[in-house]
């Protein structure tokens, strides 16, 4: 088929650039150490070329020294080779499920890609001997659309499990592919009489994920969750003002005297091999209460790892030294821990503060770019002008192709809840470029406020999409606070990144905002509509939502 010829096409050009890319690298890698640290500006061209596009991994340390080595991921992803390794599908009233041997997997890999295989431990946790299935079931997206809600609903299902964790980003994160299809299966829970699924819903966004899904899962049902698109951006704009809100204040706790020397005091009685732990035991209070903790724990510990075996104490201490900021007024530092990390210093240091910008900058970049309306005016207005100067049809696009070439020209797709409120709203434009690669019976669209009023309707839909038996839910499991705990007890940290249930909106958006934002989405919300052979009038209609949103 049409598809199935882009996809070998893709497949054939994308093998070439990497047997270009290979070449050289093979012969680096023959010459020296597999290990071997580059620095930035050693790696050739066409190594930088591949950590860009993704056909190799790289990794930065703190010294801003980057590795580059195959990708065992992306290699078995271009290659094909993810899906057949030892691989048993089956279809049964459980649906289709493929599922492979991990023990044997594992065995292969640690012997024959070690310095992989050393990374890709860090991230497991597996039993030997047992099959992993790859999931049968994606939720896709969109984001703030109420994927969490449909996951919370899915998990009383008995023949449905989640992954360890929601929102793997494996096919849109570079950094996952490159851990490869055994890092992925390991996030799933043993083979059993179930099938398997996750939910990450940026997928959707992602330019890239569905083709990679398609190819290494062709078998897989996605679940799309679509919201009248002025709900979902102020939903998302709501979320990243509470994230940007709890990062000012581990900021601020951070930024006293008393907090960063307790931190340092803690790190240093902890030391380089008990860190994590440590910070999880010992660090100040206003600290660890705080959202933000875990990813100033992960950030740590990330920062750390970056070094060898063999220097990690030394590296630690320069961690310190370089964290923490030789003052000499201020909350009083123990003298012995003191004197430890700020030796030499003249006059002794007695006080600390941690340099957050330098050592914890993902804790404190994120911004709102203005207010909602500003922000969804600059959106719409550059992606006008884009389209434009780029297309005889204007700014409006006359089918769901045209609205996919839009945002393939004119939208630099970011990860994370970044300033994307519009584009991941045009779900015509997203879905159809997910069906340039995943077949249409494959792709399942769940309207937000049909999940809400009818659930086990549309969970219905679900399995039937899947090919397992309808299970009726018990009705007591639709209800908010029982939903929140089910979540909450699969996802006990979920909620550090900002989200919530739902959001209580201080104000209803102003009329003028509301009209000109639901005339931008009105050609889009059509197109969709035909994609979806379904129209959803609230959609278009200025009188929805008054008080949701
Ligand atoms: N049962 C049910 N059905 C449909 N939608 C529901 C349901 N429960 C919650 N919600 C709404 O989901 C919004 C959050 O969406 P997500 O969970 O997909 O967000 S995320 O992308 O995972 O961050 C969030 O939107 P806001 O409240 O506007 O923030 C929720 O209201």
């Amino acid at each position: 088929s049409q598809q199935d010829e882009i996809v070998s096409g893709l497949r054939e050009r994308v093998v070439r650039r990497l047997q270009a890319i290979r070449e050289p690298l093979d012969r680096r890698l023959r010459d020296g150490s597999k290990k071997r640290p580059l620095g930035h500006e050693q790696l050739s061209q066409q190594e930088r070329e591949g950590i860009r596009s993704g056909l190799l991994c790289g990794s930065r340390s703190r010294a801003g020294i980057k590795r580059a080595f195959p990708r065992s991921g992306v290699l078995e992803y271009v290659e094909g080779r993810a899906s057949v390794a030892g691989m048993e599908c089956e279809r049964s009233d459980r649906g289709v499920v493929c599922c492979r041997p991990l023990a044997s997997t594992i065995s292969m890999v640690s012997t024959e890609h070690p310095a992989y295989w050393k990374m890709l431990s860090r991230f497991m946790d597996y039993e030997p001997g047992s099959f992993r299935c790859f999931p049968s079931l994606i939720i896709a997206g969109a984001q703030k659309c109420g994927s969490t809600a449909l996951t919370g609903y899915l998990l009383h299902h008995p023949g449905i499990r989640f992954a360890r964790h929601k929102e793997l980003h494996y096919f849109d994160k570079n950094e996952s592919l490159c851990l490869g299809s055994l890092f992925y299966l390991a996030q799933f829970p043993a083979r059993g009489e179930f099938l398997t699924a996750e939910a990450t819903p940026f997928y959707l966004a992602d330019p890239r994920a569905c083709a990679r899904i398609h190819a290494q899962l062709p078998w897989a049902k996605l679940v799309v969750v679509v919201r009248e698109p002025i709900s979902r951006a102020r939903s998302e704009y709501a979320m990243k003002n509470r994230r940007v809100d709890a990062q000012g204040d581990f900021a601020t706790a951070l930024a006293t005297t008393e907090t960063s020397a307790r931190l340092l005091e803690c790190l240093v009685s902890a030391g380089p091999r008990n860190t994590s732990r440590g910070l999880a035991g010992c660090a100040p209070r206003s600290l660890r209460e705080s959202t933000k903790f875990p990813l100033f724990r992960a950030s740590v510990m990330k920062q750390l790892r970056a070094a060898r075996a063999d220097d990690r104490k030394l590296f630690f201490e320069d961690f310190l030294r370089e964290c923490f900021e030789p003052l000499d007024d201020g909350s009083k530092l123990d003298v012995g821990v003191a004197s430890r990390v700020f030796q030499g210093n003249n006059p002794p240091p007695y006080s600390t503060r941690f340099r957050i910008r330098a050592c914890f900058p993902e804790g404190v970049r994120e911004r709102l770019s203005g207010e909602f309306g500003d922000v969804m005016r600059r959106e719409i207005s550059q992606l006008n002008a884009c389209a434009s100067r780029n297309f005889e049809w204007g700014v409006v696009p006359e089918t769901p192709d045209h609205a996919a070439t839009l945002v393939d020209t004119c939208v630099k797709v970011h990860t994370g809840i970044t300033i994307q409120y519009v584009y991941r709203g045009l779900y015509a434009a997203q879905i159809a470029r997910c069906a340039r690669s995943v077949d249409k019976n494959n792709l399942v669209v769940i309207e937000s406020d049909d999940l809400r009023n009818t659930p086990q309707r549309e969970l219905d839909r679900v399995a039937k999409a899947l090919g397992i038996r309808p299970f009726s839910y018990d009705p007591r499991i639709f209800q908010t606070d029982n939903l929140q705990r089910a979540i909450r007890d699969k996802y006990p940290t979920f909620e550090n990144s900002g989200w919530q249930l739902t959001t209580t909106y201080q104000a209803p958006l102003d009329p003028t905002l509301r009209a000109e934002l639901l005339a931008f989405f009105k050609p889009h919300n059509l197109l969709f509509f035909g994609l979806a052979g379904r129209h959803f009038p609230r959609w278009l209609d200025d009188r929805h939502h008054p008080g949701r949103s």
